[in-house]
Order: structure tokens, then C-alpha cells, then sequence
């Protein structure tokens, strides 16, 4: 690592370890689930990424990973599993921060849509990047699988620009943003838009979303 990759890590690391807090803290990291990763570099690609099989609540400096645009560790321990599918998504959507968390409630929906999650006509909407009413927004939903070629290519297939968010059926959420920040407040809108969706067709289970 050069100095400059040296400085990048560890002002990311600042950055993870403030974010994986709050997740934890969210109930969404339970044990050691759920990664973070923020790109540094475009060209070659370049990521900080949590370190594999730690407790996201509790990361040091030693747990944060430099990765290459294959998810390949550059420095320090193993980067997490997901490590390649971090990357695919920052070179696909164009991404600076991607978050994932096991929060409950997208599985949940990806149960009650394996065809992807309809989300309509709600206020919240607007907090991941959509319009409040009219906009016919689908949570992309791919089956779970422990190759991240496997993942990458599904999410590559049903990627939209305009939809910065991806499920993975009986795993967890994958939400993108320019940033860190920006791909929180996505992540909290989407997951209280899951889970009043959920709530709503539980209650009206004609009308889906
Ligand atoms: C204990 S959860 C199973 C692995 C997983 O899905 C996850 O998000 C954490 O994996 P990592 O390698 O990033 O620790
Ligand atoms: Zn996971």
C-alpha cells in the first residue's frame, strides 16, 4: 500500500465504522452480518471494505480492507464474502458507498414478491430518490447464492440507474449511494417503505401495492 492508499484507508475506516455503529445499533448487523464498503478509487477501482466474519459494531482499524474491482484483497485481513459484489455494484451503478445490512423486513417482502417489491404513491419514496405519487418504483429481488459472480450477473440484469437498491431473497439488502450518507437515508426510507408494505397487504392482501 502507498501512503496515499494508507490516509484513504483510514479516513474510510472513520467513516465505516460510524455508519456500521448506527446499523448495529438499528438491529440491522445482527452477530457478524451485513458489510459496508466506499470507494476511493475509480480508476483502477478501488474499495475500503469491512473485513469478513467481524462484529460491524465493534470495528477497529485493523477491519477495514483495501479490495481491487474483483473484490480482491490489496492489504490487511480477508475482505468480507461479499466483497466482489461491493464491487460490482460501485462499477455498475457508478456508486461511491454501498451498505449491506440483514435487516428483517426486505426479506420479509422478498417472500411476499420474489418478482421484485412494488412501491407506490407514499411520501417516503422520496427519501430514496423517487417521486411520492405516480412513480411505479420495483425493488429488484435475485435468489441468493454463494458465488458473488452469480449475484453480480442477476443484479447486473435487472439493474436500473433509477432504482439504487437490490434484495437478495432470504439474505439481506444491498442500498447504493454517492456516499455513505447518501445511501443511509436510502436504506432507512426503503426499509420503512418495505415494512409498510408489508404492514398494508397484510391487512388489504388484494390490493399488494
Ligand atoms: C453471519 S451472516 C452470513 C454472512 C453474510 O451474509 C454477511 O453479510 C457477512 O459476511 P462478511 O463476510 O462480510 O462478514
Ligand atoms: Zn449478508
Amino acid at each position: 500500500m502507498t501512503r496515499s492508499d494508507e490516509t484513504n484507508v483510514a479516513f474510510a475506516c472513520r467513516a465505516l465504522l460510524k455508519e456500521s455503529i448506527r446499523y448495529a445499533e438499528m438491529g440491522w448487523m445482527r452477530g457478524t452480518s451485513g458489510n459496508l464498503s466506499l470507494v476511493l478509487a475509480r480508476d483502477p477501482l478501488r474499495l475500503a471494505v469491512t473485513a469478513s466474519g467481524v462484529d460491524k459494531g465493534e470495528l477497529t482499524a485493523a477491519d477495514v480492507v483495501l479490495v481491487d474491482g474483483a473484490g480482491t484483497a490489496l492489504s490487511g485481513p480477508a475482505p468480507s464474502a461479499e466483497a466482489e459484489l461491493h464491487a460490482r455494484i460501485a462499477a455498475v451503478a457508478g456508486a461511491g458507498a454501498v451498505v449491506h445490512v440483514h435487516a428483517l423486513a426486505p426479506v420479509l417482502a422478498a417472500e411476499r414478491w420474489p418478482g421484485g417489491v412494488p412501491l407506490t404513491d407514499v411520501e417516503m419514496l422520496k427519501g430514496f430518490g423517487r417521486a411520492a405519487h405516480g412513480d411505479k418504483v420495483v425493488v429488484p429481488v435475485i435468489p441468493n447464492d454463494q458465488d458473488m459472480r452469480v449475484l453480480g450477473d442477476a443484479f447486473e440484469t435487472g439493474f436500473r440507474a433509477d432504482t439504487p437498491a437490490l434484495i437478495v431473497s432470504r439474505h439481506g439488502i444491498y442500498v447504493w449511494g454517492t456516499d455513505l450518507r447518501q445511501a443511509r437515508h436510502r436504506l432507512e426510507c426503503l426499509e420503512w417503505l418495505l415494512r409498510f408494505a408489508l404492514a398494508t397487504s397484510a391487512e388489504h392482501p388484494e390490493r399488494g401495492m
